[in-house]
Order: C-alpha cells, then structure tokens, then sequence
C-alpha cells in the first residue's frame, strides 16, 4: 500500500464484512468467535462459515450471519480417534464445498463488500482457494507462538534427528531450542506420523503464503517467540490476546461451548475458603485410562485440598463417565470434592476460592489462567500443550509439572506443594505479576490494544490493495 489511510477513511468503510472459518474444535472454536466479537466490535460485519460437524449455535449469535459447508465427513473419521487423520481430512474434502460457499458470498452484492477471510492456521486448504478467489487471507493461530516456533522448526528438527520421537532419548535436551527436551516436542500419536508432519508443514507454509497471523498472545508473555517467529515467515503479526479478557465474562460470552456449563461449580465453590479449592481440567479433546483416572481421583483425595473436577463423557477410556469411581467415593470426603461433565471454566478461575489449576495446558486454558492469577499443576498431553508445559513450568516459573506419570503419591505432593507449600507462594507471586501485564496490555495504550489498531487498519489496506488489482 503506497498510501495512508486516515480515520475518516476507516470511519466510511466501516461496514465492511469479514469472511471467518473455525476449525470445528472447541478449543479453535472459542477464540475465533472471541475474535469475531472484538471485529464486530470494531466496526466490521461478521460471516462465519462453519462445518456440520460441531456447528455452532447461530441463535447465540444474533449480530452475525452464518453458512454452513456440508463437509460430508465419514461416520468413522471424527477427531476423537486419530486427530490427526481428522485433520488432514478436513483439509481434503472441505476444499470445493467452501469454496463455493466463499466464491458465493462474494458474489453476493446485497451483503457489504468481503475485506478479507479469517481462518484457522489448521485450515491450511484455505490459502489456495482465497489465492484463487483473489480475497486476502489472514490466519487465526489460536495456539501460542512458543509453540508455533516449534513447529516451525519440524524439517530442522527431522533433519537433526530429533525426530521421530525416540524412546531412548526423551531426557534429551534440544540445544537448537531451550529450555525444551526430546519428550517436549508437540507430536501426537497418529496411525501415519507422516501425516502429522504434512499437517504441521502445510500449517506452517500457508500461514507464510497468508496476508498475516493474528494471535491470542500478547507481548509481555511471548514477545521473544514472537520476534523469532516473525523473522522466519516474514508476514505481518497481530498479538492482540488474551481475547476472552476483551470482554466481561457472561454467559454470551461462553456461548460458543458446544456442552452445556454445570452451574452447579460455582455456588460448591461459594461455600469453599477463598484459594483453597484445585480446579481439574483436561480440556475438550485428551482423554485418559481407567488406572490414570483412578491414580488421579486417589491423588485427589488423599491431597486434603478441596477439589472441582471436570470428568468429560468420553475422557475415560471405555467409560461413559464416572462409572469406575468406588462407590461412595465423593460421600467419603465429606463434600471435599465435586464432579461434574463441563464448567463454566473462566467463570470457575476467576472465583475467589480457587487457589490452583491441574490442567493439561491447552494454550486456552493457560492463558484463562494467567488472566486470572491462577498457578498451575501441568499434564501435557499432546502436540503443542507440551511446549506450553515447559514455558509454564521452567520460562515463566507459573506451574509445576508432574512429570512422574500419573501416581497417586505424585499428585498429592505436587498439589500440595502447589497449595500449601513456599515453593507454591513464589510460584503464585510470579503468577500475579503476569495477570497484571495480562490485563495491562488491554489497556488504552498497552500492547495488544495497539496491535488491535494496528490489525484493523491492515485488514482496510489489504481491501485496498485487492481494489487496485481488480
Ligand atoms: O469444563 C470445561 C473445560 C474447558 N472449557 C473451555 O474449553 C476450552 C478448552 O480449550 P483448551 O484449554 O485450549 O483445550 P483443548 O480443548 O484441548 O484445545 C485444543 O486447542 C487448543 C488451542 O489451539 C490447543 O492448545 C490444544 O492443545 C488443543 O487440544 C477453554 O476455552 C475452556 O475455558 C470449558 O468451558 N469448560
């Protein structure tokens, strides 16, 4: 762009809509309508296109149109069985059934002119069809940029030999990117690792190909990673996280769960001393043995600490839900404890009595919990919530992971080292200090305020630059 553009120009094009496309994830699918919220906010309209799977609630949200793409996906191929394979097959068969459904929104002149589409790193078919459709493309990277860095470097990585992953040298470290080890590396098992590799390489690549990253991060936290980063793909960069602090928490704002919040949570939680309670969570997708389940409820309860735990149906293997839990269980610890299927987790952080989180440090809730001053215990469990683990634990000082397997000894001496223990005041100290730049940086003139401004003017020069190419 060889011109400035003004903010009365800005002022006129306001009514400009954005195209935006959510992996059909729940933790992809809450910061891209966190997203399309701070957007909408700003002055432009909002498109979401979505799959049929996991498809979103429209009736949540009034303020923006939606379209749906019949993806076709094959009964047996659903994330929870190889997500790998679920998304190298999203990135298959979405291609002509979005872009149709794009080419004929922009064909649509009833609707304000498309700026540019938004989709996620993921969605990496979605840079080829805007190049054919001549739209501007920005990516969403809902995961950190620490992480992100990581990927980056998978062809270094493979050429070094760290990977595949070998057993024999997990403890390993890796010189090339401090402080993280072999057995911190974001894989997952998939039934083809070469699948994963294509995945990580066709995310990476088509970002670079993008008109830019937007990321739910924000400078204080991760502006070394972001430098390194930036360096590498060469494409604008927009840290304008943490997105769900953008607005108050109310249930509008969770309404992109796609299961319902036990509000049960929070009035257990009234009735707890103020920092007592560990919250346990393991996010939408890990799921986890019978005996790992088991360890962990004896971890629980043998901690003393009062405990609110989320048993996703599905997050035991073989079990409906709680089944393999002794009887009487909950009724022995004399209301020290409380399950239930799904939370109103900002809500649940942001409550007084909690005073700790066990997560598996999927980037959403660790950044929920550094917004609200929260250490944590950390179970990494795959891909990028190992990279998020190590930062937590050994970069920020915020965490402490287990790193013994899953044994009910483990977990009662971490979590009270967590709670009770001086190690666990230093740790919340640093955590303070974090929540405070965490909420600093969403300020009139913090970081991520800044680069707010900054985004909505790129995404005004990227319209003008297609203008001028028509
Ligand atoms: O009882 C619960 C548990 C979780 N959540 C919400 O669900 C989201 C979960 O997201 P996240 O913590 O990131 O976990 P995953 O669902 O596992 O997220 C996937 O997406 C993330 C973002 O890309 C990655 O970092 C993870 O590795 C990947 O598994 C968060 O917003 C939570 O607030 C609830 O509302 N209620």
């Amino acid at each position: 762009m060889d011109r400035q553009i003004n903010s009365v120009e800005m002022e006129q094009r306001k009514g400009r809509r954005l195209v935006l496309f959510p992996l059909p994830l729940q933790g992809h699918i809450n910061p891209m309508f966190d997203l399309a919220n701070i957007l909408h906010s700003r002055g432009f309209s909002i498109t979401i296109i979505h799959t049929t799977f996991n498809s979103p609630n429209p009736s949540n949200y009034p303020h923006f149109t939606f379209r749906i793409i019949s993806e076709d996906l094959p009964e047996n191929n659903r994330c929870t069985k190889d997500l790998i394979a679920f998304v190298s097959m999203l990135n298959a068969i979405c291609g002509l059934p979005f872009r149709d459904c794009l080419a004929d929104l922009l064909s649509d002149t009833s609707e304000e002119p498309i700026a540019c589409l938004i989709s996620d790193a993921i969605l990496y078919f979605t840079q080829d069809v805007a190049n054919e459709l001549k739209v501007p493309r920005m990516v969403l990277r809902t995961g950190a940029a620490s992480s992100f860095c990581v990927f980056s470097s998978f062809p270094l990585l493979r050429e070094k030999g760290y990977l595949p992953i070998q057993d024999s040298q997990l403890e390993e470290p890796i010189v090339e990117l401090p402080p993280l080890r072999v057995k911190d590396l974001p894989v997952i098992h998939t039934n083809d690792p070469e699948d994963l590799y294509n995945v990580v390489v066709g995310m990476v690549e088509q970002s670079k190909a993008s008109n830019g990253m937007i990321w739910n991060t924000f400078e204080e936290l991760e502006g070394t990673s972001l430098a390194t980063l930036h360096q590498k793909l060469g494409v604008p960069f927009f840290p304008i996280g943490p997105f769900h602090k953008c607005f108050a928490v109310t249930s509008s704002t969770t309404s992109s769960s796609l299961l319902t919040h036990d509000q049960s949570c929070i009035s257990w939680l009234d009735k707890q001393d103020p920092k007592s309670v560990i919250y346990v969570s393991f996010g939408s997708l890990a799921s986890i043995s019978e005996t790992q389940f088991l360890e962990i409820a004896w971890g629980l309860a043998n901690s003393n600490q009062p405990f609110l735990w989320v048993v996703r149906p599905g997050l035991v293997h073989g079990s409906n839900w709680v089944e393999p839990l002794p009887n009487g269980f909950l009724e022995t610890l004399g209301g020290k404890g409380h399950i239930v299927k799904w939370a109103p987790q900002q809500q649940v952080l942001a409550h007084p009595s909690v005073g700790g989180f066990w997560t598996h440090n999927g980037w959403n809730s660790t950044l929920e919990s550094i917004c609200e001053g929260v250490p944590m215990v950390c179970m990494p469990c795959f891909t990028d919530q190992k990279v998020n683990a190590r930062y937590v634990s050994e970069v920020w000082g915020i965490g402490l992971q287990l790193e013994k397997g899953l044994e009910r000894g483990e977990i009662e001496k971490t979590i009270k080292r967590l709670m009770v223990d001086k190690d666990g005041e230093n740790i919340r100290e640093r955590m303070l200090n974090l929540k405070e730049k965490s909420n600093l940086c969403l300020s009139e003139s913090g970081s991520s305020k800044q680069a707010l401004d900054s985004l909505v003017y790129h995404i005004l020069s990227l319209e003008s630059l297609t203008f001028h190419t028509h």
